[in-house]
């Protein structure tokens, strides 16, 4: 213990007002500034009161490990009580428990690594949708455009297409309300911010959103869909013409389970409804964000550009579209997309909870605890980057030009609660961004401003709309 415990034996942390602690704070400030801005003073591991609650905030890489890897059988649950908690429901699984959470995520995991071993790789399912990115931004070149609603298009057709097996045309008019209220979903909360502390006015502030009824009713409408699919799944499941999608795999574990008797199966319907639900929410906006931070810091440093287009000319070329092979020989690329994740701190906190009471680093910490893994802080330390606002692929590159692996970059998070769609965001990710360069320049368009790196902060960190020019390179792929 570096740090003297509180007065109730928790990390220290400032005192703040009677009754509301630091709570009024939050109205000032993002609540990822804010927890990083106390970091600076009473250390990486400390608690602060909001409301009612005594808040645990971990900002350094160590203690993440520490409490979501080494002590991660107390520490890999959920906070209860939060705004998401009460959207999510504790159903599908991010914010599921116990059977329903360790029985859905070992099986999701296992799907997503078998894709391949059927029909379609993780990365064909990419690229066939990265296919009909190029040709829809065709029609965009030498205009502003801003490719946010055609790119959130075909990321959610590839999980779509994975998850239940149908994709849309990308001027499908279901598409927009499907995609709207997914995007909606993760911006209508921020996280860790105010209403999440204030018992009352949790629900009235979040749910008098305008928003939060297209929200509730899109997930309504969303899960009604899935019935659909689930029935037309199931008249199919024994056609030997039938796809590989991730329902079939779901509906053929249910059978299998309730064949062996298995009467309290967590492979229900419902939980499938839920699941794939939150399997579109969660991986949807992370992966279109983590684009959008790509191409903002393309128009951001026309020199890194350049960059990285060379690269990509040496080990690609332009005849061909990229494989995620490809990305083992081009060191700046992933110096690039490592910064983008460091920068952008697409997902900037990792909330959990334990259930019992517990010590972490010598301190007390009460049953039911929120734990708030602050990503974003790790990631724009002072002590640790120097310069954390400045966007320098190279700080993750040697004086050889090969890559620097940091412990201190863990947008994924870490444990056994960390991200589960990890391999597919970065197969994503390295496609696209190839994809669109081989073929693309990106400029500012005319007459506007260099786009700005302030962010929105919801669940994800959202960059400002900004519109780019796009200017062809000539390339043969398509
Ligand atoms: C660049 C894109 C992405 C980033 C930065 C990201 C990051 C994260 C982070 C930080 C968490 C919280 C981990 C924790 O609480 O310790 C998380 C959870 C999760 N992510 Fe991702 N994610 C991305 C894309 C995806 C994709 C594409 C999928 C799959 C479709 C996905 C599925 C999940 C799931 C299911 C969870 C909850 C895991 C659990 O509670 O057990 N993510 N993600």
């Amino acid at each position: 213990v570096t740090h003297q415990p509180d007065d109730k034996g928790m990390p220290p942390g400032p005192k703040g007002l009677p009754l509301v602690g630091n709570l009024f704070d939050l109205l000032r400030e993002d609540s990822i500034t804010f927890f990083a801005r106390l970091a600076e003073k009473h250390g990486p591991l400390y608690s602060v009161q909001l409301g009612l609650r005594r808040v645990v905030v971990i900002n350094s890489s160590h203690w993440l490990t520490q409490a979501f890897v080494r002590q991660g059988d107390m520490f890999n649950h959920r906070p209860r009580g939060t705004v998401l908690s009460f959207i999510m429901g504790g159903k599908g699984i991010a914010d599921a428990e116990d059977r329903v959470w360790r029985e859905s995520r070992r099986f999701t995991l296992h799907v997503l690594r078998d894709f391949g071993l059927g029909k379609q790789s993780v990365e064909e399912f990419v690229n066939r949708e990265l296919h009909d990115f190029l040709e829809a931004t065709q029609k965009k070149i030498g205009q502003p455009y801003n490719l946010h609603y055609d790119l959130a298009t075909s990321v959610l057709n590839i999980v779509w297409h994975m998850f239940v097996g149908e994709r849309f045309a990308m001027e499908d008019k279901n598409l927009r309300w499907i995609v709207d209220s997914l995007e909606m979903s993760l911006t209508l909360v921020e996280q860790g911010g105010f209403l999440n502390y204030t018992p009352v006015l949790q629900f009235i502030g979040t749910f008098i959103k305008p928003k939060a009824f297209k929200v509730g009713y899109n997930v309504i409408h969303r899960l009604d869909y899935f019935t659909e699919l689930i029935e037309k799944h199931k008249v199919n499941l024994d056609n030997p013409e039938r796809g590989f999608d991730f329902m079939y795999q779901y509906l053929l574990e249910q059978r299998r389970q309730l064949q062996q008797g298995k009467t309290d199966t967590i492979f229900t319907d419902n939980q499938l409804k839920w699941l794939v639900s939150d399997l579109f929410i969660v991986g949807l906006d992370t992966t279109v964000t983590t684009l959008r931070w790509c191409f903002l810091f393309l128009i951001r440093h026309p020199e890194i550009q350049d960059k990285l287009y060379q690269e990509l000319e040496v080990n690609i070329g332009t005849d061909r579209l990229p494989t995620y092979e490809d990305r083992v020989r081009m060191p700046y690329t992933e110096a690039f997309i490592t910064e983008v994740f460091r920068y952008g701190s697409i997902t900037p906190l990792a909330m959990h909870g334990n259930p019992e009471e517990t010590t972490l680093g010598g301190y007390r910490i009460p049953k039911r605890t929120w734990i708030v893994g602050n990503i974003w802080g790790i990631h724009w330390d002072k002590k640790i980057w120097g310069d954390p606002e400045n966007f320098r692929p190279e700080r993750f590159l040697d004086d050889d030009g090969q890559i620097i692996r940091s412990e201190h970059v863990l947008p994924f998070s870490v444990g056994r609660r960390n991200c589960l769609g990890e391999s597919l965001a970065r197969i994503e990710t390295f496609q696209f961004l190839m994809g669109m360069l081989q073929k693309y320049e990106f400029g500012i368009p005319v007459g506007h401003s260099r786009p700005t790196t302030k962010f929105n902060c919801g669940v994800t960190l959202n960059p400002c709309e900004f519109e780019v020019l796009l200017t062809e390179r000539f390339a043969k792929v398509g």
